[in-house]
């Protein structure tokens, strides 16, 4: 066996009727099939000599741990067969005798499964007696619980009944109750009555109480207690939300149980929208800084986002689905098809200052993954200086306060602070853009005949990151944005005086921000570096990952 640091405890415990060394040590939980050195089975001071089955779990990765009440092993001197003698009968009877207290505890690892679906693993140690279950028991829970872990031990979980396809109260009862219940999560949960309800819920709640909020729905959902959260932060610390504020952080992290129609924030931060996964995710707490957008219409705050704000296509697309809501995630296919025979376009100005880090930029083929990079290493926390200068791009104005105007006729605006992937779009309708660099990717789509727009989108819904080779498309990385509807005079005066309502009315676009509508054209949004943490780690590599340990032939 490998030398251990730190040891914690060890002792000899069967696994599967074989005998193992079991170390814990502060970092790890190893076990290693032994033979016994002597002939005569005799206990010797040096009793164990290694063979290759060891096994080593990060206890970053080790879900849970508890006693097995009801499990017997027959190398237990605690099990017992009785034989019951009777005259009567020919056959004897055995009756089973079960230890009173468990001599067998069972630990739940990770077990990392293709396309980022995570899983449990159990695997049973056998102790022989019970007072040294109990002892690894307990010093399995104390090691767990050192701060450096960061689990959650109290949450509260708001449950949509509405949203998705309206599976939000099964899924948590049938798939994460039990899994919180393992690993000894205390739990409050609300199923929401109405749309802001977890929100005013979060106005007045005891967050002292709770280690981490979290929602069971999709993407709404998610948006309504990170706006909750920092509504609630920047008031109990005398913070107007003025378009020059500074948000501070709220103090707990955000999970969240995928049960929406899009979940495009889970699949962003955890690869996939699997409810277990992204449970395990709480459970095991891990956590990555993600940016979030502050929103106004002048002077007027309107709400934090931090995944996609788009105009014009995806706008439309949103408010016509909102009428549909019966049909489920369906709703948004039967909208965007009306939406793109429309082939709509709205005219506006965009501007926007750059981000500050020249190195990297929305078509630069560098994906964000578990532990990037570009996030780590961002600028846009503490810089606060005036971006560079777009060259290449003529249809732009440069003001020497650093901001750059781009104005024209546009089918989409949309702005995205994360790569915001989905089942429709694998990568991400922006598939470089960052968790937590302080940037957005703001995307513009010039007016275009429906085939060269038909292509960008089918584009979308692929894998080869190719969405924004077309020359309608520009696409910038920037740190603050706002947009401007201008005023179209000439179709007004061309309407006869009964028309001129309508003209008015579809003159603008809404925004369609994270799945919910703005009605408000003009806005201005600000990038926050890492504003909020979640329950997540980013999207990991697959294929270095592989090489997990925690599946074993021992595990059942
Ligand atoms: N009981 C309720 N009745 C009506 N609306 C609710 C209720 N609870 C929450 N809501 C609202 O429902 C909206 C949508 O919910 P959610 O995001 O969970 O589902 P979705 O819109 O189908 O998924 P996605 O946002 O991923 O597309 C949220 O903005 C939330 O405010």
């Amino acid at each position: 066996m490998a030398e251990i640091n730190d040891v914690v405890y060890q002792s000899s415990l069967d696994i599967n009727k074989k005998p193992h060394q079991v170390i814990l040590s502060k970092t790890h939980l190893t076990w290693e099939a032994a033979v016994s050195r002597t002939c005569d089975g005799s206990p010797s001071s040096e009793p164990f000599i290694a063979n290759k089955a060891c096994r080593q779990i990060p206890l970053e990765e080790l879900i849970a741990v508890c006693p097995e009440k009801s499990l017997n092993h027959s190398n237990t001197p605690t099990s017992a067969r009785r034989k019951l003698g009777s005259p009567k009968h020919d056959t004897p009877l055995y009756i089973e005798m079960e230890p009173m207290h468990p001599v067998a505890f069972s630990i739940y690892v990770l077990n990392k499964t293709p396309n980022h679906k995570w899983r449990k693993k159990k695997v049973t140690f056998f102790c022989g007696e019970e007072k040294l279950c109990d002892t690894w028991v307990v010093k399995i829970k104390e090691t767990l619980s050192d701060k450096r872990f960061n689990r959650p031990r109290s949450l509260l979980v708001f449950v949509n009944p509405f949203g998705g396809r309206r599976k939000a109260p099964s899924i948590y009862d049938c798939q994460i109750a039990p899994l919180f219940e393992l690993a000894e999560i205390q739990t409050h949960v609300i199923k929401t009555t109405h749309a802001n309800h977890a929100k005013e819920i979060l106005a007045h709640y005891n967050l002292r109480t709770v280690d981490g909020v979290v929602c069971v729905g999709g993407d709404g959902m998610f948006t309504e207690l990170l706006n909750g959260l920092l509504d609630r932060r920047q008031r109990e610390a005398g913070i107007l939300q003025t378009p020059q504020h500074s948000p501070l952080p709220p103090n707990l992290r955000i999970g969240i149980i995928p049960a929406g129609s899009t979940d495009a924030i889970v699949y962003t931060t955890t690869g996939i929208n699997d409810p277990k996964t992204s449970a395990l995710h709480i459970i095991l707490g891990d956590s990555i800084g993600i940016d979030v957008c502050s929103i106004y219409s002048g002077q007027e705050f309107l709400r934090y986002s931090c995944s996609m704000l788009s105009y014009g296509y995806y706008g439309d697309m949103l408010k016509d689905s909102e009428s549909n809501r019966w049909m489920g995630p369906s709703r948004y296919q039967l909208a965007g098809a009306k939406k793109f025979l429309g082939n709509r376009a709205y005219e506006g100005e965009v501007s926007f200052r750059l981000s500050s880090n020249t190195e990297t930029n929305p078509k630069d083929k560098v994906f964000c993954v578990s532990g990037c990079n570009v996030c780590s290493f961002s600028k846009e926390k503490t810089d606060q200086q005036d971006s560079h200068s777009t060259d290449s791009i003529t249809e732009i104005s440069h003001d020497a306060d650093g901001w750059h105007r781009f104005r024209g006729k546009f089918l989409a605006v949309a702005s995205f602070t994360m790569s915001c992937r989905c089942k429709l779009a694998p990568i991400g309708p922006s598939p470089f853009c960052h968790l937590g660099d302080g940037t957005s990717d703001i995307m513009v789509v010039q007016h275009c005949s429906r085939i060269q727009f038909l292509r960008h989108l089918y584009r979308c819904s692929g894998t080869k990151a190719n969405q924004f080779d077309f020359p309608f498309i520009k696409v910038f990385r920037v740190k603050e944005w706002s947009f401007k509807a201008t005023e179209q005079k000439e179709e007004m005066s061309q309407s006869s005086p009964g028309k001129q309502n309508k003209s008015r009315e579809c003159r603008t676009s809404v925004w369609n921000c994270d799945g919910e509508v703005l009605e408000q054209p003009n806005l201005n949004v600000r990038v926050h570096c890492q504003l909020v943490n979640l329950f997540a780690r980013g999207i990991e590599d697959f294929d270095q990952e592989r090489n997990f340990s925690s599946c074993c032939s021992l595990c059942e």
